[in-house]
């Protein structure tokens, strides 16, 4: 007899296919937007479940069998490609056959809430590519960067009064532990996924809005990790009404958040104008990168509130993957074996990196654009640490009747149908890349640099992520802080692998993991 759990997670399962296919009716029937189609939910469900590890199992079988069928009965057209190499250069070359817009502007619907009140298609497209210029051209090379990754790093204050604790060390519920009398603040407890993601998000929201956002909003922090978890239940499209109180909760948080991201712009705006600022605050630090895109919003006639809709997608964009993989990667280099000595004694030789001989010690220069040219096993200890966590979906709407070959199927593709392609599905594939289901630091290495190969984390053709050279260089840069001043160790001694929690681009780990981090001693 089934247990309960199986009773649950049936149930459970039964509940969200009637949420998905009543949203998914609605949609299909019942939608005007002025933005163009939006991409059915049960799509989503159906690919996330072709792409994930369990597809396997009985119960994803049956609701992926369920959900095919209910595609076929809805006339929804649809093709899952699971080999990206064969077809690449299809979304390169023949960009014009694909409308690239149904998944952003669904995401931002639903996800974030955005009602597009008075935008029409085209005005939407032309500002779209207006911004995402903005972000892939400006962000990763004209920031400030060093400072706020130097100082992130360096700025731990392991206070035991937790309200001297910087928020992101109050999120990893950080403890002081007194073991030697002569360093008394070197050794804490924390749960290093909150850590860095507290951190993460520490050093990149200053880099983009300045230092007043984070002053003004010192609960954003957790208002971003609250509605983190109710993003799966939006992308699928259930209402924000729907009484379930963690779903509320995200929701309350992310309106908090959007109302705080509209009132930087509108603070912003008053400060260029030269007006009184609200609450006398110090825009003088806004990015050149938040300015420009201002600049977009402006011209197309974007409400404040809009702004804050859109501007917090794209925060979420430039956040959300980044600080998984960083966890992921930490992860690696302190838990794989002799690991951790290799990627110190490449440091050393390479000499990106200067630290001081202060009490505590800090890092003084930090050559972010070289780390990733002359460590080649810093990098692709990274690339490794993407290739075994990194599960994107790439969601195209077929505008041109087509024909598609991925080596073993040929796919025909009507104009109206759906595509998606996961990257996910090669990356366990013997043939690619042998002993697949070990990790293997050097697997990227080729000489003296690193090279990605076969792997595609960063999607392909127009919508490729437009944030991958800053997302690069702010991992390595973390990363290369955190192994030049910390030793970690797991509590309890061993290390031991958290488990993978699917339905993100990035997997969660399955469990926290709470560990001891020591300030590192010179001599
Ligand atoms: C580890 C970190 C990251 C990963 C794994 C990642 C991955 C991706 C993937 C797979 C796509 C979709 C590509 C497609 O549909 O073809 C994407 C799109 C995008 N990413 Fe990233 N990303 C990361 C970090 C960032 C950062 C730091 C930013 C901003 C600074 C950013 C901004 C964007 C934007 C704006 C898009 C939409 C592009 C478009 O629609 O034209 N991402 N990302």
């Amino acid at each position: 007899m089934p247990d309960i759990e199986v009773y649950g997670l049936l149930s459970a399962a039964a509940i969200g296919c009637v949420l998905v296919a009543a949203t998914s009716l609605i949609l299909r029937y019942g939608q005007t937007s002025s933005t163009g189609p939006s991409l059915p939910p049960t799509i989503m469900l159906e690919a996330g479940l072709a792409a994930d590890r369990y597809s396997s199992s009985i119960i994803f079988s049956v609701i992926r069998f369920t959900l095919r069928r209910l595609h076929a009965l809805l006339s929804i057209h649809h093709e899952i490609v699971p080999d990206v190499s064969h077809i690449e250069k299809v979304f390169f070359k023949q960009n014009e056959a694909f409308d690239i817009h149904p998944m952003s502007t669904s995401m931002l619907r639903r996800i974030f809430g955005c009602d597009f009140r008075g935008i029409a298609r085209d005005e939407y497209i032309e500002m779209v590519d207006g911004f995402m210029k903005i972000v892939a051209r400006d962000f990763p090379m004209s920031q400030p960067l060093q400072p706020l990754f130097i100082g992130g790093i360096s700025g731990a204050n392991f206070s035991e009064n937790t309200d001297l604790q910087h928020p992101w060390e109050q999120l990893a519920n950080t403890k002081v532990l007194r073991l030697n009398p002569a360093y008394p603040k070197h050794v804490v407890e924390a749960d290093l996924e909150s850590l860095l993601r507290g951190l993460s998000f520490h050093i990149s929201i200053p880099l983009l809005y300045g230092h007043d956002y984070i002053d003004r909003n010192p609960l954003a922090l957790w208002d971003w990790d609250c509605f983190g978890g109710q993003t799966a239940l939006l992308a699928l499209g259930v209402p924000t009404w729907v009484p379930i109180p963690s779903f509320r909760r995200g929701i309350a948080a992310r309106d908090r958040l959007v109302d705080s991201i509209s009132s930087v712009y509108r603070r912003t705006k008053q400060y260029r104008n030269g007006e009184a600022v609200d609450y006398g605050a110090d825009m003088t630090d806004v990015s050149e990168t938040a300015l420009d895109r201002y600049k977009v919003y402006d011209r197309h006639g974007l409400s404040a509130e809009n702004i804050g809709h859109i501007e917090f997608s794209l925060l979420w964009a430039q956040n959300k993957n980044t600080q998984q993989l960083l966890f992921w990667y930490i992860f690696y280099i302190y838990s794989v074996p002799g690991l951790l000595d290799s990627l110190r004694q490449e440091l050393a030789s390479s000499g990106v990196l200067s630290i001081s001989a202060d009490d505590p010690p800090r890092i003084t220069r930090l050559d972010i654009g070289a780390l990733g040219k002359q460590c080649p096993l810093l990098t692709s200890t990274f690339l490794e640490s993407f290739r075994v966590t990194e599960e994107s979906i790439m969601f195209r709407r077929v505008t041109e009747r087509l024909t598609l070959d991925d080596g073993k199927d040929q796919y025909q593709l009507r104009p109206g149908s759906w595509l998606f392609v996961s990257t996910a599905l090669t990356r366990h594939d013997s043939s690619i890349y042998p002993r697949p289901l070990e990790f293997l630091p050097d697997r990227f290495v080729e000489g003296s640099t690193a090279s990605y190969r076969t792997l595609r984390p960063w999607g392909l053709g127009l919508t490729m992520c437009k944030g991958r050279t800053f997302a690069e260089k702010k991992v390595l840069a973390v990363a290369a802080g955190m192994i030049a001043l910390w030793d970690i160790k797991q509590v309890g001694g061993e290390w031991q692998h958290p488990g993978f929690r699917t339905g993100a681009t990035i997997l969660a780990p399955a469990s926290k993991l709470r560990v001891r981090i020591k300030r590192r001693i010179f001599d």
